[in-house]
């Protein structure tokens, strides 16, 4: 079991799987994935479609239970919370009764900041994300590729210590989805926040530290070398425990 607190993993998947269904209608979504996310990590967990990165992503935001293994958040000392864990989900699901502002405003209202706050930090976010002359606009007058940076300024505006971002870019032309990436890497660095990303393009793995390759349900053993320069601190590294590679 790590330590709690300041140094222990944020995010800890100990032989973590996930399986839908029963019987002969079983999926195994996720095989056991032993892997740890620390503060300053930025990960990209790559594969093709099916090969279960939302799936992985979701047991590390605690929105799914494992099957079997064990998940915990050892940093926080507790089941994380929405606060924790901002989750950038592929669709962006935004209310469409209420405005840009609002919809980005949301969480941190239901989350108890005051509406002046809220609002002002939703503000921000969008500015952050190049949409904030969209404020105003409802969710049926946007592309999807703004509704996408809505998305992510809802959980930039949380301030959460881990982003875990799911296809942010998938619906996002060449440049927009860079830029997305570039906020994304921004927000992180000056929330001393973790980031982690799922994509099948190998365009945005190389703008993260660490890609972590998944294949039919099972984190690869192997690793290729940092971008840049070795890492200063010794860390646990991802494995299928079943031991395949893709
Ligand atoms: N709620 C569910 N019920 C049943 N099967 C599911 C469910 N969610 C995912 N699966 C199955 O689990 C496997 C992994 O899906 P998952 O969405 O995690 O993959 P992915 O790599 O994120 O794919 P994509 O890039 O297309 O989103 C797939 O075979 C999928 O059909």
């Amino acid at each position: 079991m790590n330590p709690t607190g300041p140094g222990a993993p944020l995010i800890d998947c100990r032989d973590a799987a996930r399986t839908y269904g029963q019987g002969e209608h079983a999926v195994v979504a996720v095989h056991g994935a032993t892997c740890q996310v620390r503060a300053d990590d930025r990960i990209a967990i790559m594969g093709p479609s099916g090969s279960g990165k939302s799936t992985l992503l979701h047991l590390m935001a605690g929105l799914e239970r494992p099957t079997s293994g064990e998940i915990t958040w050892p940093a926080l000392g507790r089941p994380a919370t929405a606060r924790d864990i901002g989750v950038v989900f592929q669709s962006p699901s935004l209310i469409p009764a209420l405005d840009v502002v609002e919809n980005t405003a949301l969480p941190l209202a239901l989350s108890g900041t005051s509406e002046p706050e809220a609002r002002r930090r939703a503000l921000s976010a969008l500015d952050a994300v190049g949409i904030g002359d969209l404020a105003d606009k409802l969710p049926e007058e946007l592309s999807g590729g703004q509704a996408q940076r809505v998305a992510v300024a809802r959980v930039l505006a949380l301030r959460p210590r881990v982003v875990l971002a799911d296809e942010p870019t998938g619906q996002l032309d060449r440049a927009t989805g860079r830029h997305v990436v570039d906020v994304l890497l921004e927000t992180a660095a000056e929330l001393g926040a973790a980031l982690v990303v799922t994509t099948h393009d190998p365009t945005v793995g190389e703008r993260l530290t660490e890609r972590w390759p998944m294949h039919e349900g099972r984190l690869a053993t192997t690793l290729p070398a940092p971008i840049s320069g070795p890492r200063t601190a010794p860390r646990a590294r991802p494995n299928a425990t079943r031991g395949e590679t893709s």
